[in-house]
């Protein structure tokens, strides 16, 4: 039987009844994240009403990974010492059934990088969420054409891409931009939420990521729409807490509040979901 689309009027309201369960469940979410964004990741998920826990020494993940809700993992401070903990913990989580989350930052800066996302792709992630460029890298496998954790490509550029990752690992593969894209390979949603000024403040990209990894572990049946409704929501967050910012460091505030106080109202008035298919 052909898998039923979901309408765009009822992508808003799935938005809001995911994270209504966001809310309600409060998941634990292990967040093993580079050093930039602990804070913002840490509370983006506290905002939306799940429990972060940033453990990341190899030697607890074997007590603490199996009661985890999720697992994010996110590659933008990578060293060769701390990438064993992020193997360790994916092993673990997918050996326990737990949905995990990967942000290939920068992926396509070096081959130690690179080399290291494609092993972690080998680990069977839920979802993929990268900008343009990481996705576009990770696609081909190759690196070079990128600008450090930022992206030099839209996030239209990397449809192909985005969708041949999705084929080959069986992921849920989201790139962010302008539109924010979310494919399994087969079907492919755009979400147009969000402001420019977003990409003025380090690591929003992790950030929603790390809102993915909630949105998930609330409804871990559903990882494709769950990866569109987080997105769409941290856009409208970011559309509001625009809305009497003077700058980045106001928009990272207001961001913060507006996600805490996102109701159902707003969600169905501002989200702007359709196929792209
Ligand atoms: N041109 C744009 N218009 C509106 N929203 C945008 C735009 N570019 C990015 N965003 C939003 O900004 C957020 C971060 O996405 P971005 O693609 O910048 O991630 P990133 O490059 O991985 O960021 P970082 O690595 O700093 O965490 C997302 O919510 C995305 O939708
Ligand atoms: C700026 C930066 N450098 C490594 S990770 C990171 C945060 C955004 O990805
Ligand atoms: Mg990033």
């Amino acid at each position: 039987m052909e898998k039923q689309e979901t309408q765009p009027k009822e992508w808003s309201q799935k938005s809001w009844e995911i994270l209504s369960k966001v809310r309600q469940n409060s998941p634990l979410i292990q967040c093993i994240t580079n050093f930039v964004s602990m804070d913002l990741a840490a509370n983006t998920l506290l905002a939306a009403g799940s429990s972060p826990a940033m453990l990341h020494s190899i030697d607890e993940i074997p007590d603490f990974t199996p009661q985890i809700a999720a697992l994010y993992i996110n590659v933008g401070t990578l060293t060769a010492s701390s990438f064993p903990a992020m193997k360790s913990a994916a092993e673990i989580a997918v050996k326990n059934g737990k949905p995990w989350v990967f942000d290939p930052v920068a992926a396509g800066c070096s081959g130690f990088r690179l080399r290291a996302c494609l092993d972690l792709l080998l680990l069977k992630p839920t979802v993929v969420r990268g900008n343009g460029s990481e996705i576009i890298a990770l696609s081909r496998a190759s690196f070079g054409d990128t600008k450090g954790a930022d992206s030099v490509h839209e996030s239209m550029d990397a449809l192909e891409a985005a969708k041949s990752l999705a084929l080959r690992t069986g992921a849920v593969v989201a790139v962010t931009g302008a539109v924010d894209i979310v494919t399994d390979g087969q079907q492919v949603i755009g979400a147009r939420n969000g402001v420019q000024m977003l990409q003025k403040i380090t690591a929003t990209g992790c950030s929603v990521t790390a809102l993915i990894a909630a949105f998930v572990a609330a409804d871990p049946s559903h990882a494709f729409e769950a990866t569109v409704a987080a997105l769409s929501v941290f856009g409208i967050a970011g559309e509001l807490g625009m809305q009497d910012a003077k700058g980045p460091a106001s928009l990272r505030v207001n961001l913060i509040d507006s996600l805490y106080g996102i109701d159902q109202e707003s969600i169905i008035q501002h989200a702007k979901i359709s196929s792209l298919s």
